[in-house]
């Protein structure tokens, strides 16, 4: 059986140091795309895992590693555990991606830059969606404190703290560090181990994977670099998965035929599974897999089938192409400099719907005050009683402006 693994986000405002924290906690640096290089900013969900270790015997009382033999003494280290890092986009336009990274994490750090003055504004948007998606274990990051003197980083730690209370994160702690620098990445990983626990395995269900990333060659890591089908990357969040199961994944494959538009479920095998950059038996909830699949690489190259979900054949929640949802609509439009009051939902407006890691629009039929009905553009797989972050289009950016929830 493979070693439970947790699922972290990182998540926070543009050029904050997500990446850079990626890689400094993991060693790893995480899947880089030719445009996030040219363009300088992530712009896809990155992945990292890593297996924190432990020297069971030197006198450092915080002495992490990545390692399997201690730096300072040479002893064979302990594991401790297993972290999936979900490196999420912070720039504006990429918020439909960061929210469907959000789905996918048992746990966030808020990454916040001490040099800048807090909060940011994609800092406040992307608080509001760990609060609406309810992710509550976050650590809060106050990152590159090498760039400021001391006082002002204690002013930077009030100002955070008067940004989060009253939030999801008003307890959390906050720790400075420097990411590029390596400084206090041990006090980091301490909290990160107190606040965010591993989540408890539900193996007893059938097994459902939500997609966030699909491929046509390898990218994850090199433990599948033999796969010869499509390659789909995501997290399961009940069951277990083997090599030689049955795969089935909805909404599937858009087929048009007398100018009638239907999705159809596609069915495949598990050739192989890799969590990290291992090859595992049996993948389990929690961690980051990717399955090698017996599908045509054409059908999962270039995130074709991001926001789908796999499992069990015939276990798989309905396929909506539109459905109703109960709203909990926030006060105010976050992100936006002078922040606006949001009005009733309207019909005939087009919302963007972000369900699980599905990112959709929604064109609204029909709406009450605390109800709207909406025709969705493309299909989504989702259980009635499941969260939809909502934005509306304010200009030219989609901002989030609420939560609904799918009723029957
Ligand atoms: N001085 C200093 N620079 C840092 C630190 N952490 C990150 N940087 C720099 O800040 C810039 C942005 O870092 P990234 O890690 O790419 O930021 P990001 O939050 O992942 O950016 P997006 O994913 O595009 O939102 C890079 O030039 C990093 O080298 C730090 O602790 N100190």
């Amino acid at each position: 059986m493979s070693q439970p693994c947790v699922n972290i986000g990182m998540v926070g405002h543009v050029d904050h140091g997500k990446t850079t924290l990626v890689s400094a906690l993991s060693g790893v640096w995480t899947d880089t795309h030719s445009e996030e290089l040219k363009r300088g900013i992530s712009i896809r969900l990155g992945y990292a895992d890593t297996t924190f270790r432990k020297c069971p015997t030197c006198p450092e009382p915080q002495c992490y590693t990545v390692a399997k033999k201690c730096e300072h003494c040479g002893e064979k280290t302990e594991d401790m555990r297993t972290v999936s890092f979900v490196d999420s986009p912070g720039h504006e336009t990429l918020m439909a991606t960061m929210l469907s990274g959000a789905a996918i994490m048992d746990g966030a750090i808020l990454v916040i830059a001490a040099n800048e003055e807090c909060p940011q504004p994609q800092t406040k948007e992307h608080l509001m969606a760990l609060n609406i998606i309810g992710i509550e274990n976050i650590v809060i990051v106050q990152n590159k404190i090498d760039l400021v003197p001391k006082e002002k980083v204690i002013e930077h730690y009030h100002q955070i703290k008067e940004f989060v209370k009253g939030t999801v994160a008003e307890n959390a702690p906050v720790v400075p560090i420097s990411a590029q620098q390596n400084i206090n990445i041990d006090v980091l990983i301490d909290a990160m181990n107190e606040v965010i626990p591993t989540p408890v395995q539900k193996l007893d269900k059938p097994a459902h994977m939500l997609i966030a990333r699909s491929f046509d060659i390898n990218k994850p890591g090199k433990a599948i670099d033999k796969i010869a089908g499509g390659v789909i990357g995501g997290t399961l969040t009940a069951g277990s998965l083997h090599p030689g199961d049955e795969l089935e994944i909805r909404p599937g494959r858009k087929v048009e035929s007398e100018n009638v538009i239907h999705w159809e479920p596609i069915f495949t095998t598990i050739n192989m599974i890799a969590a990290g950059s291992d090859k595992v038996e049996e993948a389990t909830p929690g961690g980051l897999l990717a399955l090698g699949t017996g599908l045509d690489p054409s059908i999962t190259k270039s995130d074709s089938l991001t926001g789908q979900v796999a499992g069990a054949p015939g276990t798989l929640p309905p396929t909506h192409d539109s459905f109703t949802m109960d709203l909990k609509l926030l006060e105010r439009v976050v992100g936006v400099s002078d922040e606006e009051s949001i009005g009733n939902i309207k019909s005939s407006e087009p919302l963007m719907l972000n369900v699980g890691t599905a990112t959709t629009v929604g064109i609204v039929t029909s709406a009450r005050e605390n109800v709207a009905e909406t025709k969705l553009k493309r299909p989504v797989c989702a259980e009635i009683g499941s969260m939809v972050a909502i934005s509306r289009r304010v200009g030219s950016r989609w901002r989030l402006i609420g939560v609904g929830v799918i009723k029957a």
